[in-house]
């Protein structure tokens, strides 16, 4: 850890059980301001259980999350009102336009959120000249972009992205990339699963990888590139995921 950061997420002994199934290990881990970590892992390593967890969509078994020092668990409102996710794909009312479903958004917040930070959020993301325009006419990239729009709307510390570059083309893997950058230099925080390994070091300055519920390598991505010897994180993870089967 470098001196002088802020500790925005804090993952410990973060556990999930269904009956007696594991789905979620112990898992440890934590991130500073302004890092853009790669959650990885295969099918059903429980990428998707963790970040569940640390947006209260599930409880965990044991263990706990800490966003900006504040439990999941015990100071819930708190902790998340630094949180802005995409869990899944975003969904929206098709037949609404961008501005009233994040309308409605921040009607279903508990914070108030003037109309002039959704004006700020539709610039952010590019689709201010989109604003009056039905979500149904959406690309692929437009409804992904309108998702990041819609996890800014209350100005969060952390964004969790739960494969955000599932079909995107070449072009809306850029933007999101800029995107997450450009808010990463602002200070903003990001976890972002993702299978697309090439892009994960593309965007990303640290990675988590999981396999069957438990951390088997955690790093930032120059150390890890260095430590394995190889050119990508491709070479990595199959590196640590074969260190595991063998
Ligand atoms: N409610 C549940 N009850 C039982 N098993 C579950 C439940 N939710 C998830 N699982 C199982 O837990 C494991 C982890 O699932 P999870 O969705 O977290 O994996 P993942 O890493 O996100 O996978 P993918 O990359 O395919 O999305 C899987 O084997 C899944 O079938």
């Amino acid at each position: 850890m470098q001196p002088n950061k802020e500790t925005v997420l804090e993952v410990s002994e973060l556990t999930k059980k269904v009956d007696r199934m594991i789905l979620v290990d112990h898992l440890n881990f934590s991130l500073e301001k302004g890092d853009i970590c790669g959650f990885l892992g295969e099918n059903g390593a429980g990428k998707t259980t963790t970040l569940r967890m640390m947006t209260h969509l599930i409880f965990p078994t044991s263990g706990d999350v800490l966003i900006h020092g504040h439990s999941i668990r015990t100071d819930t409102r708190a902790a998340l009102s630094q949180v802005g996710s995409i869990i899944e794909n975003p969904t929206f009312y098709l037949s609404m336009t961008a501005l009233q479903n994040l309308r409605l958004s921040a009607r279903l917040s508990d914070q108030h959120v003037p109309e002039s930070r959704m004006m700020e959020v539709l610039q952010m993301v590019n689709l201010e000249n989109a604003k009056n325009q039905k979500v149904k006419t959406f690309s692929l990239g437009m409804k992904q972009r309108l998702g990041f729009a819609n996890a800014l709307l209350c100005n969060p510390s952390l964004i969790i992205l739960d494969e955000p570059t599932n079909g995107l083309d070449p072009i809306g893997l850029t933007e999101l990339k800029d995107m997450v950058q450009g808010l990463s230099a602002q200070g903003i925080t990001f976890l972002i699963s993702s299978h697309m390994l090439r892009e994960i070091q593309d965007i990303c300055n640290r990675v988590e990888i999981i396999h069957k519920g438990q951390q088997i390598e955690s790093g930032y991505v120059t150390d890890l590139l260095n430590q394995y010897k190889v050119s990508n994180m491709e070479d990595v993870y199959f590196a640590c995921m074969g260190r595991r089967l063998a």
